[in-house]
């Protein structure tokens, strides 16, 4: 966990102010069981046009995140793990519901910072649930990284 920052376990969301919650910090705890590190938890997602792309990028940054914990849609954490050494969690892929079990976890306050890497020149038919994502990491003020200059900035700022 880069210093300065809370631990996962700890960190604190964005201030909600909605009409359930009332106003403040929610502060997410885990079952006393829950054997989950303090380690810096990344999620890394890429549209299939942009796998290649975000290969790269894993293998140009793979001594930084073999640092982190990390996690992955489906398709994605499958040619990570084949391209790199790197070991990643993978939830399911992106049509069949990964980007909303990456969403949760967003809602929980698990995750630091997530690179998803969308193809912004094709409709992808599980799109509500992209949104979904992209909207949920706004409301935790989760840092998003959505093309490569800004995935270089994220995963080196996370190491700080
Ligand atoms: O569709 C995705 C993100 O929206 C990515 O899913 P896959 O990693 O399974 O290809």
């Amino acid at each position: 966990m880069a210093s300065g920052r809370a631990s996962s376990h700890e960190k604190r969301s964005a201030p909600v102010e909605n009409k359930y919650m009332g106003t403040g910090h929610i502060t997410h705890s885990y079952r006393s069981g829950d054997q989950r590190s303090d380690m810096t938890r990344v999620a890394l997602i890429a549209h299939d046009e942009k796998k290649p792309d975000l290969l790269e990028f894993a293998q140009a940054h793979e001594t930084q995140l073999a640092a982190y914990d990390l996690i992955a849609t489906g398709t994605t954490g499958k040619r990570l793990m084949e391209t790199t050494d790197l070991e990643v969690e993978r939830k399911e892929s992106g049509p069949l519901g990964g980007d909303l079990m990456i969403g949760s976890e967003v809602a929980e306050n698990k995750l630091d910072g997530i690179v998803f890497l969308r193809d912004p020149l094709r409709a992808q038919p599980h799109e509500p649930d992209i949104s979904a994502l992209l909207r949920i990491c706004d409301v935790h003020d989760t840092a998003l990284a959505t093309n490569l200059a800004s995935a270089t900035f994220l995963i080196e700022g996370l190491a700080d």
